[in-house]
């Protein structure tokens, strides 16, 4: 197959959705490989690197879109994007679909057909091309919180940890998942006073036993939401529903009652972000503010430490990048965690949770792939 890979063009977006790492295991299987001059620059990998590696160098992101039979990427296709993607062509991304009816509109119209790394699965219940992403992001959530409370930014000016004789800053988690992990790592890291909030027992099992007491875990009902949200210095967005848009758990109403000059990290703002108050943002102008409180939603978070984000984002997505490459549409239809995956596939929408989010008729990937 034809595989090809185009320069990141999202603001401040300096992953890539091959490195040459990568690259070689691609031309190892027999495939032919096309990169966009310059697309390894924000990781250090220059066109050299990818031409030891077996690739051939384009001048233009067009010549991809035109040739290549796959296209691989780390976001979602922007508009200028969806309009070369076309028929016949596989892409494998992210494209957090749900809360995004434009690229929605644009995807089906290109015919393409798409496989969002974000809702592939695995068979532990997880989503192992998110993961790494999530790992990133939850760690960096904390980073740019503590750097928004700074009081030069706009924050209430409170330290995360605090200092001996001087209590530490609160930090509520919303979602304990993978994000809300590793933002807790952090943040148990940095000395501060958590709270981690879920709606799985389970989960909130598995946090009480990986932190031993360390954190404090609760069950997350409007009440304790409220309770926490109110007292906290620092929240971080951390809910997700694959595949369907982030549930609004905390209300504009509430923000008001939060405390001035504290913060919020949305995290889940690529699925449309769990804070009414929420809109994304970017690395350029990350933080706005609405009652006093101050945002941080950029979307594309690991994309500010692309070294670390596009060799673990590339670890996580080779296995599946491979199969596609070899079998093409017969790689979806063989495994059921990549037809997870599966969210376009030549104008028809086959995820559940996109199709609910956006009103759109749900075809399953195996009526649209012929599997039994
Ligand atoms: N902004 C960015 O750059 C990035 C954003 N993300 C996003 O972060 C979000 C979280 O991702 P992961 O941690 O990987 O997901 P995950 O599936 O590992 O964890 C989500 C957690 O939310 C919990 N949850 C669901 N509804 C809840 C509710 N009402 N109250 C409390 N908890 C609830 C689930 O039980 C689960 O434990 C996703 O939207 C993901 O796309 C991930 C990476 C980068
Ligand atoms: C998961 C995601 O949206 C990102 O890594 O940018
Ligand atoms: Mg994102």
């Amino acid at each position: 197959m034809r595989v090809g890979c185009p320069k990141e063009i999202k603001n401040h977006e300096y992953r890539v959705g091959l490195t040459p790492g990568a690259v070689r295991e691609y031309v190892a299987h027999g495939h032919e490989v096309m990169v966009e001059t310059k697309a390894g620059a924000g990781i250090g990998a220059d066109d050299d690197a990818y031409r030891a590696a077996g690739a051939r160098i384009v001048t233009t992101a067009k010549e991809i879109f035109e040739k290549a039979d796959m296209v691989v990427k780390v976001k979602e296709p922007q508009p200028g994007e969806w309009a070369q993607l076309r028929e016949g062509q596989i892409l494998y991304a992210y494209l957090h679909l749900a809360p995004d009816p434009d690229q929605a509109a644009g995807l089906l119209k290109s015919g393409v057909t798409a496989v969002a790394y974000e809702t592939v699965t695995d068979d532990r219940g997880g989503l192992p091309l998110l993961a790494p992403m999530s790992e990133v992001a939850g760690r960096l959530s904390i980073q740019a919180g503590a750097t928004a409370l700074q009081k030069a930014n706009g924050g209430r000016g409170i330290l995360l940890g605090g200092v001996p004789g001087v209590e530490p800053a609160r930090v509520a988690i919303l979602g304990g998942g993978v994000v809300g992990l590793h933002a807790a790592k952090m943040a148990a890291g940095l000395g501060a006073d958590i709270t981690i909030l879920d709606r799985s027992i389970p989960r909130l099992r598995q946090l009480d036993d990986i932190f031993n007491g360390r954190v404090h875990t609760r069950y997350s009902t409007i009440d304790a939401i409220e309770e926490e949200v109110f007292a906290a210095d620092l929240v971080i967005g951390a809910v997700l529903i694959p595949g369907a848009a982030a549930p609004r758990l905390v209300t504009r109403e509430m923000l008001s009652a939060m405390k001035k000059g504290s913060v919020i990290v949305d995290v889940a703002i690529d699925q449309g972000g769990c804070f009414e108050t929420s809109h994304a943002t970017t690395h350029s102008e990350p933080t706005f503010e609405v009652d006093g409180v101050i945002h941080y939603c950029v979307a594309n978070m690991p994309g500010a430490v692309p070294i670390t984000s596009a060799q673990a984002l590339n670890n996580a997505t080779l296995h599946y990048g491979l199969q596609l490459a070899d079998k093409g549409l017969k790689a979806i239809a063989e495994d059921r965690h990549l037809r997870a995956g599966l969210n376009v596939h030549r104008g028809r929408i086959a995820n559940k949770a996109v199709a609910e989010a956006l009103g759109y008729e749900l075809v399953s990937p195996e009526a649209v792939l012929n599997v039994a």
